[in-house]
């Protein structure tokens, strides 16, 4: 490590980002008023909506925001800014505009899922953290609520710490898991910190250290009184679940005999095997626990093969996103005060036609249809200042296919995008997890089950109003006869 304290985040930033601050600083436009957004291009892990997560951590990040005396100091020693330019930075004080969407709400592909405005120089300078925090924490959220919709309304135990990409991710991801549908955790510090349930039964060095799954069963029943005892370290029919159930008999009362884990092998053949010997044994109750590399299609399969697993407990494939590793969101510019003081719509364009930027501020309405037992008809994006709630009837089109359309008359259409900061002040009540989870329960009842299957999921709707649709085809000409232009005049 460094000699300078470890005393803030606010270089938790690419250094590109305060390379620009630098540009915008020196030529008298780094207040300048301008609009950022952050979304994502593809739905991960092939579902049908993502779970946005992430918030609290950003609201943290932000209040906080501020460039310490060794922030500057080092910055000092390792660029060559300005000395007015290193005073701008300590004296600055977060003033931007959040809004976005809530932890546990479902967000979709192409839709702004977060919103900043305010002066350009700070803009960029929070782009890489939000985009750190929302990224990794609602991939996991999404993770989770998979996995929780293979084991149904069975007990799903989080045990990823040790797999976890470092510490913040083991905290933050078993809290996104928590919002997920996770019932408990195996870390004591996410437990600590967030009021997230825990729960632990005990690892195979346990009957290593006592060479014996009866001395070690034992030892441990005598100093607890919830016991799971782990079955598979030498032998799991033979030794492992006879030993448990001798254990179990021995101790009586003396202790709450909860079950077994099971934690390699085939699962589906020796959890029945299992269940059979507690069954012979006078224990029906007792649960079998298993772990080992699951995932929501390990979870399905074992639950077709008719395997007889009470609570499941999931760590790596879980934590790391193992399937795939990363969102994707990014964070664009699509508005910015010009030399008049007018905002200006921005756009970033490409060849390939889903990656060209829809320009403006705008507001996500998630519109529901008031006929059809209040389910989400699909997302309705528009230029900020149009109220749908205004609107008799809601004309909805596919941005790119328009042929496929729908009118709608009764319908409820709901902001998703929520002032979080204004002018850098806090706004929002940040609600309890307890609260976010049965949000996150609430908003996925919302959600047609075609949209939610894991496998090959219907396209839920994510399109633009025609005010909107309208202004980004002329705006892509405009920039088109630009560019034309431009090479023309060469
Ligand atoms: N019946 C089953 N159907 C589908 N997958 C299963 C079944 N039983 C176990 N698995 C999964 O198969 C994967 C590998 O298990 P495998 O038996 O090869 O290794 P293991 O039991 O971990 O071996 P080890 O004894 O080295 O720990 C794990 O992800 C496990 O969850
Ligand atoms: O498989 P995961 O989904 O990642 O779940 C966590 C794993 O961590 C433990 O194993 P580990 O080998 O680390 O410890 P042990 O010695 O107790 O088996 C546990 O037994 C699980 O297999
Ligand atoms: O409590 C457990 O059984 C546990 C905790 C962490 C990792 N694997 C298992």
């Amino acid at each position: 490590m460094s000699n300078f304290p470890d005393d803030s985040l606010a270089l938790h930033t690419d250094l590109y980002e305060i390379n620009m601050m630098l540009t915008y600083w020196e030529k008298g436009i780094s207040e300048r008023q301008s609009v950022f957004e952050v979304f994502f291009r593809k739905n991960p892990f092939e579902n049908g909506f993502a779970l946005f997560a992430g918030l609290e951590r950003v609201v943290q990040y932000l209040q906080n925001l501020k460039f310490t005396d060794s922030d500057i100091e080092y910055l000092r020693e390792m660029e060559d800014y300005p000395e007015g330019f290193l005073q701008y930075l300590k004296d600055l004080k977060f003033t931007c505009t959040i809004r976005s969407a809530v932890e546990g709400d479902l967000v979709f592909s192409n839709e702004p899922i977060l919103q900043i405005v305010g002066p350009l120089a700070q803009c960029q300078l929070v782009e890489t953290a939000i985009l750190n925090i929302i990224n990794y924490q609602t991939l996991i959220a999404t993770k989770a609520a998979r996995i929780k919709s293979a084991t149904g309304n069975d007990p799903l135990l989080e045990f990823g710490s040790r797999r976890a990409q470092e510490m913040d991710a083991a905290i933050w991801g078993t809290r996104a898991a928590f919002i997920g549908g996770f019932d408990a955790t195996s870390n004591v510090r996410a437990g600590k910190l967030f009021g997230i349930p825990i729960s632990g039964t005990h690892a195979h060095s346990l009957i290593q250290t006592y060479r014996s799954d009866y001395e070690g069963f034992k030892a441990y029943a005598e100093t607890h009184r919830d016991c799971v005892f782990l079955v598979d370290t030498y032998d799991t029919l033979r030794s492992g679940v006879p030993n448990a159930i001798k254990v179990a008999k021995e101790f009586g009362d003396k202790i709450n005999f909860q079950g077994v884990r099971i934690d390699s092998g085939d699962m589906a053949y020796i959890s029945k095997r299992v269940r059979q010997q507690l069954d012979d044994a006078g224990f029906p109750d007792a649960k079998i626990y298993a772990s080992n590399d699951l995932d929501e299609k390990t979870i399905q399969n074992l639950k077709m093969q008719d395997a007889k697993i009470d609570v499941w407990g999931v760590g790596t494939k879980l934590i790391t996103a193992f399937d795939q590793p990363a969102l994707g969101a990014v964070y664009k510019l699509v508005a910015i005060e010009d030399e008049h003081g007018q905002m200006v719509d921005t756009i970033k364009l490409s060849s390939n036609a889903e990656k060209v930027s829809t320009p403006g501020m705008k507001q996500v309405w998630r519109i529901t249809n008031d006929k059809k037992d209040h389910k989400s008809e699909g997302d309705y994006i528009a230029v900020w200042d149009e109220d749908p709630t205004k609107q008799e009837s809601l004309y909805m089109f596919h941005p790119t296919y328009t042929y496929i359309n729908k009118t709608l008359t009764d319908f409820t259409a709901r902001p998703l995008l929520q002032t979080i900061f204004d002018q850098g002040k806090l706004v929002y009540q940040l609600p309890t997890l307890d609260e976010i989870k049965a949000y996150c329960r609430r908003s996925l009842d919302s959600l047609w089950d075609e949209y939610k299957r894991d496998l090959n999921p219907q396209e839920y709707p994510v399109d633009l109003s025609q005010k909107l649709w309208d202004r980004k085809m002329n705006y892509i000409q405009k920039v088109r006869q630009h560019v034309n232009d431009t090479i023309n005049d060469k």
